[in-house]
Parts: C-alpha cells; structure tokens; sequence
C-alpha cells in the first residue's frame, strides 16, 4: 500500500506574494504566512506602512497599484520566482443604490478588484506554472455569491472575481496551479467600511449589528490553512462569516 499523503504543505522555501498587504487582511495573511516559513513579498500603494510591517516579519516590501501597468509590471521583474499570489487588493468606494450610481466609483471599484486582478495574474502566472506547485488566491466577499441592498458596484465587481476565479481553475486544469477563492462575510479593519461610507461614525455603525463581527487575522488563518493543504487539494472556496452573521442570514431567509 502506498504511503498516506503528508498532511499539509510547508512554507518553507515557498514564495509568497501578497497584495493590498499594508493594512487589513492582507497585513494580516503576510505575517501569518511569514509565521508558516514562506518568503513573503508584500505589494502595496502606501511604501511607508509596508516598509516597517515588512521588517518586522523579515519580508520584502515593493511597491505595486494593480490599476497601473507600468507599477505592475516593475513588480513582477523583482520577483521572478513565484509560487503562491493573495490577490487580495480591493474594496468597495461607495454603497449607492443604482439609482445614485456614480459612475466613477463604479469604475474604481471594477478597476482594482477586477481589472487590477487580472492585471497581475495574468503577468505572474508564466512563474506560478513553472513553480511546479502554484496557487493563486483571490479575495473575493459573500457579496460575490449573493446580492445585498447597496453597494452594488461592490457586489457586481466580486461577482466577477468569482466568476474569475472559477473560470481560471478550468482553464488551469492540466496545469499544477490550484485556483483557491475565499468569500468572507463582514471582516472589522480599519480601512474597508470607511471607504465604503466615506465617514467614520458610518463606518463603526456597520458593525454594530453583527455581536462578534470577523477580525482580518481569522480570514488570514483560513488563507494559511487552504494554501498548506497538500497540492493535491484544492479548497476551491472558503465561505467565512461570522456566526452571528450567519444566523441573520437564517432568519432573513425563514422569515
Ligand atoms: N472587510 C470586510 O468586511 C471584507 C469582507 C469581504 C471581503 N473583503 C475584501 O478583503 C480585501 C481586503 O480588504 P480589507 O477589509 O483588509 O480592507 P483594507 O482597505 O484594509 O484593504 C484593502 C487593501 O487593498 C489596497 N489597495 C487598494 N487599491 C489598490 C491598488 N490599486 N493597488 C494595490 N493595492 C490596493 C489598499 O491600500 C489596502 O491595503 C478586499 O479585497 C476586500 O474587498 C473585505
């Protein structure tokens, strides 16, 4: 009988690459990938957070905007190895109802989570293939895989980053890259739901209904948990909501 697969796939001498990585969830998921052994790569706009985050995990901080070619494409030639990419740059800019629609934030928010996305996997996947056991992670939203009042723009662009996600993991079959997409429902950081309203009182008043809402370290331990599975594994989605979320859901859909 043959030996039993290893239960899960070190970090170690696995490269790492994360973007949006100077706050949030992607702050978060680089120092938990660190912790796991991988040689992380931090992306992001703001140099001056990522700097400092990355020398306290002993990873490398580049600069990188997905909406912009050239900054893509002067990331990817600092990292010709690649083996794992968290895409996981993104937001909503406004909760408008279509009626109200502005134009311009919809097109910011499809630019990043969507177009921004596509930019730079399409120029890393050449490394992730000849990494031999690649992953490409996307940070998608339970707003990708149901409809919510407002925010619609949100809601269309992580639809599209399911649709992304789903449709790569196809074209991908005979190649040994595993497409992983993980949807969180309502995550406390700093920085998303204030985008979202553009105020700060709306912003913690988001949260109030939720009892325990999701901080970014427990989205990070699912990323870290999906991406040392062994190769031969493919979590294709990981729906994480907080419990309390969950329920309301229940009840909305019973009632
Ligand atoms: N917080 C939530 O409730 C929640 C829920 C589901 C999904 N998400 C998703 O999680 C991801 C991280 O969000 P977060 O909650 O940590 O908020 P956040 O605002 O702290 O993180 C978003 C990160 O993306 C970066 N970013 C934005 N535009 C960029 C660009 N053009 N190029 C490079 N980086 C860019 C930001 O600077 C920031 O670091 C996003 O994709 C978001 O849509 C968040």
């Amino acid at each position: 009988m043959s030996a039993p697969p290893s239960r899960s796939l070190p970090g170690t001498g696995r490269t790492a690459v994360v973007t949006g990585a100077s706050s949030g969830i992607g702050a978060a998921t680089a120092a938990r990938l660190a912790a796991e052994g991988f040689d992380v790569v931090l992306g992001a706009r703001r140099m001056d957070r990522l700097t400092e985050l990355a020398a306290a995990l002993g990873a490398r901080a580049l600069p990188l905007d997905v909406t912009d070619a050239a900054s893509v494409d002067a990331f990817v030639a600092q990292v010709p190895r690649v083996d794992v990419l968290v895409n996981n740059a993104g937001g909503a800019f406004d909760a408008k109802p279509v009626a109200e629609a502005d134009l311009d934030s919809w097109a910011r928010t499809f630019e990043v989570n969507v177009l921004g996305t596509v930019r730079l996997t399409k120029a890393l996947l050449p490394a992730l293939i000849a990494s031999g056991a690649g992953d490409v992670l996307f940070v998608g939203s339970t707003a990708g895989l149901v409809s919510y009042e407002g925010g619609a723009s949100y809601t269309a662009a992580k639809h599209g980053v399911h649709t992304l996600a789903e449709t790569m993991r196809l074209e991908l079959f005979d190649q040994p890259v595993r497409v992983i997409e993980i949807a969180p429902g309502m995550v406390r950081t700093d920085e998303f739901a204030l985008n979202r309203t553009g105020d700060r009182e709306k912003a913690d008043a988001v949260y109030r209904g939720v009892r325990a809402p999701l901080v970014a370290e427990d989205v990070a331990d699912c990323i870290a948990w999906a991406l040392t599975r062994p190769h031969h594994v493919n979590v294709d989605l990981l729906v994480v909501r907080p419990r309390a979320q969950a329920a309301q859901h229940k009840v909305h859909r019973e009632g």
